[in-house]
């Protein structure tokens, strides 16, 4: 795997932010007389440069997917907004919305379930393009270009999902979200149902696109290894909060946050001897919590 180039660190700083969540909040409404809205994000407030990928990182149903639902405008904003390129895009109408999916775009974690199983790669790869108003030989060409980025066969246009493996499948969704040059693409664990060296082989991609094409990610995982091999920055969440915000290697390796320790020495490790430290790194780390 490449490692991600620390200079888009600094360049995504100084330029004005391409996202930006200011204090959001979502409550989601639980079913039943009179019981209160669950409220999942808590005041969340972050920014992604262009050309940046921010990780996403934190336990299951600390709100990661909610928050990339809600720039997706695909979550209700109860307190807040969420503005891309300074415009405000939380709470559009459908029109909006539709209009918003030009610059931000989604891949699922699921390469299997996202893909429509009747449609040709082809049919899947040109219906964006042929809806927003493309002539049909415009949409072929840009499809030949896409599956060239993604490195898949030009003959992939013909043939249906179920005949890619899990890997191939996902570099067809990552084309599909770079039909019309999102400058956002919201990625959802989507590498989480690969294996091992299929995983790296898609991040790499996911790095080479971004560095041809500038796009920026939200990169919503819950593997340190994978967060730190892809993110510029990392943001950590916790029961709906952002605990922490930082370089990506030092939020990796030196975390400030209690929680964000807590998250590094329960991520597993495959060599025998480091897992010993890391047990004892544990013990020294329950002790110290429980010394106040
Ligand atoms: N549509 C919904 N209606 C009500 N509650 C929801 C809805 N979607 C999510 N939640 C709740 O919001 C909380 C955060 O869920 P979310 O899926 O955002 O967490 P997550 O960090 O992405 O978790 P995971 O890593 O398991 O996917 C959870 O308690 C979940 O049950």
């Amino acid at each position: 795997m490449s490692a991600q180039p620390m200079s888009a660190e600094s360049t995504s700083t100084v330029s004005a932010p391409l996202l930006t969540v200011d204090r959001l909040v979502v409550d989601y409404p639980v079913t039943g007389w009179r019981r209160p809205p669950v409220r999942v994000l808590k005041g969340i407030s972050l920014e992604i440069g262009a050309g940046e990928t921010l990780g996403l990182v934190g336990e299951s149903g600390s709100g990661k997917t909610t928050l990339g639902r809600a720039i997706l405008g695909l979550a209700p904003v109860t307190g807040g907004e969420i503005r891309l390129g300074g415009r405000v895009v939380s709470n559009l109408g459908r029109r909006e919305r539709r209009a918003l999916s030009r610059d931000v775009q989604v891949v699922f974690q699921d390469p299997y379930t996202s893909l429509n199983p009747a449609m040709t790669v082809g049919d899947i790869l040109t219906e964006p393009l042929l809806v927003t108003g493309s002539s049909r030989s415009d949409a072929q060409r840009r499809v030949r270009e896409l599956l060239d980025q993604v490195h898949l066969p030009a003959d992939a246009v013909s043939r249906l999902p179920r005949e890619f493996s899990g890997g191939q499948r996902q570099r067809i969704a990552i084309a599909r979200a770079l039909t019309r040059d999102p400058k956002l693409v919201v990625c959802d664990e989507p590498v989480s149902a690969l294996d091992l060296s299929t995983q790296a082989r898609v991040l790499d991609l996911f790095i080479e696109i971004q560095e041809r094409t500038g796009v920026a990610y939200l990169f919503v995982t819950h593997d340190l290894s994978v967060v730190r091999h892809i993110s510029h920055r990392v943001a950590v969440m916790y029961r709906g909060e952002l605990v922490e915000t930082g370089d990506a290697a030092a939020v990796t390796t030196a975390p400030d946050h209690p929680y964000t320790r807590r998250l590094l020495l329960a991520a597993p490790v495959p060599d025998p001897r480091r897992q010993a430290e890391r047990r004892a790194e544990r013990h020294r780390f329950a002790a110290a919590q429980a010394a106040g």
